[in-house]
């Protein structure tokens, strides 16, 4: 019968995640220009250390452009830099994979998840508009089961260990690369990239709006800016918004980085579930509470896209009622002021 502590799947989840980190920051020195290799390299790592169980991956890229004419110089580099990687980690004795075996490992991720069985949910390089800036990027995996997420690994290799704030995403004082580990029931980690011992993070434990400081993407592409500076308004929060890329935003909020993640993406836009599954549970389990705008929790049962209202808000249990309120004033403000059709 199938061990339900999850206790296998997640130490090769944060090996994948952190040998798939490892390959991005070499990459990042290299050539920016595909982001396939860390998800061959994580379907070969869960294949490896869990072969018993039947695999299904849900994930960003496909094989597509690699198989184009024109891609094969660059295929190559992929496949170098995927062999290298396994090499450099050392515990595996295989003979290195072929350019074919690299788009098969990358095809891996066509599943498209759903309420039924196990499905391992991935984002390979998550925040890649970050990730190009040298800014802050994100290795997100998870794990569902039946439909709710059991597992969650981030690693994030341009987020300081220390806290970050204002202005100060990735000090250069400070080291920086860092997994976020969590598993149903069982509370969150963070550990360096480095392999330092994980430590337990929680929440900001914070009722007080007025010394809340709330993190948003970067990009106001992704989320409406204008938007969340009128809720945090309402709120009363004093500090001015922390923007930054990917994942992370889970990340730092679950170490107590401020107390607040608002994203309200330009209407039309449909969530996927590979950008916030291993999110979510990593700052559920630090004590979090993750909902849309309406205050239902998410559903990652429905395939790959998020099936919500308007957005999706992230605090503590306690500042959660008052956000809640919030969101609703402003978003109803917004939608008295908008134009009727
Ligand atoms: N118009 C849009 N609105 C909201 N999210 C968007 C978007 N276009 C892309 N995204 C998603 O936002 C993610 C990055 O989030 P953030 O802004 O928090 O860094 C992207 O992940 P990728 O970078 O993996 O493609 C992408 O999936
Ligand atoms: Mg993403």
């Amino acid at each position: 019968m199938a061990s339900l502590s999850y206790e296998k799947e997640l130490s090769a989840a944060k090996k994948a995640a952190s040998l798939a980190a490892r390959l991005c920051h070499i990459f990042v020195s290299i050539f920016c220009l595909d982001f396939s290799g860390s998800q061959a390299l994580v379907s070969f790592v869960l294949e490896r250390e869990l072969p018993f169980e039947s695999f299904s991956l849900v994930a960003e890229e496909d094989s597509g452009d690699l198989r184009k004419d024109g891609a094969q110089e660059m295929l190559e580099r992929i496949t170098k830099l995927v062999n290298d990687t396994i090499t450099s980690d050392g515990t595996y004795n295989v003979s290195p994979l072929s350019p074919e075996d690299v788009l098969i490992a990358i095809d891996s991720g066509k599943s498209e998840g759903g309420s039924l069985g196990r499905h391992w949910v991935l984002d390979p390089i998550d925040g890649t508009k970050g990730f190009l800036r040298g800014d802050q990027y994100a290795i997100a995996l998870a794990l569902l089961d039946e439909g709710k997420v059991v597992l969650g690994v981030l690693a994030c290799p341009n987020l300081s260990l220390a806290p970050i704030g204002n202005d100060d995403q990735h000090s250069s004082q400070n080291q920086v690369g860092c997994l976020f580990s969590a598993k149903v029931g069982d509370g969150t980690d963070m550990q360096s990239l480095d392999g330092s011992s994980p430590i337990k993070v929680h929440v900001s434990g914070t009722e007080n709006p007025a010394e809340a400081s709330f993190f948003e993407s970067f990009e106001a592409a992704h989320s409406m800016h204008d938007l969340s500076s009128s809720i945090a308004k309402k709120l009363g929060v004093k500090a001015p918004p922390v923007r930054i890329d990917s994942q992370a935003k889970y990340g730092a909020l679950s170490r107590g980085d401020g107390a607040i993640y608002l994203r309200f993406p330009h209407k039309g836009y449909r969530e996927k579930i590979w950008d916030h599954a291993a999110g979510s549970i990593v700052v559920t389990e630090a004590g979090g509470v993750v909902t849309d705008a309406a205050g239902n929790p998410l559903d990652f049962s429905k395939g790959k896209f998020l099936d919500l209202d308007t957005g999706i808000i992230v605090t503590n249990q306690k500042l959660m009622p008052l956000l809640l309120k919030a969101v609703q004033d402003s978003l109803s403000e917004e939608a008295q002021s908008a134009p009727s059709l």
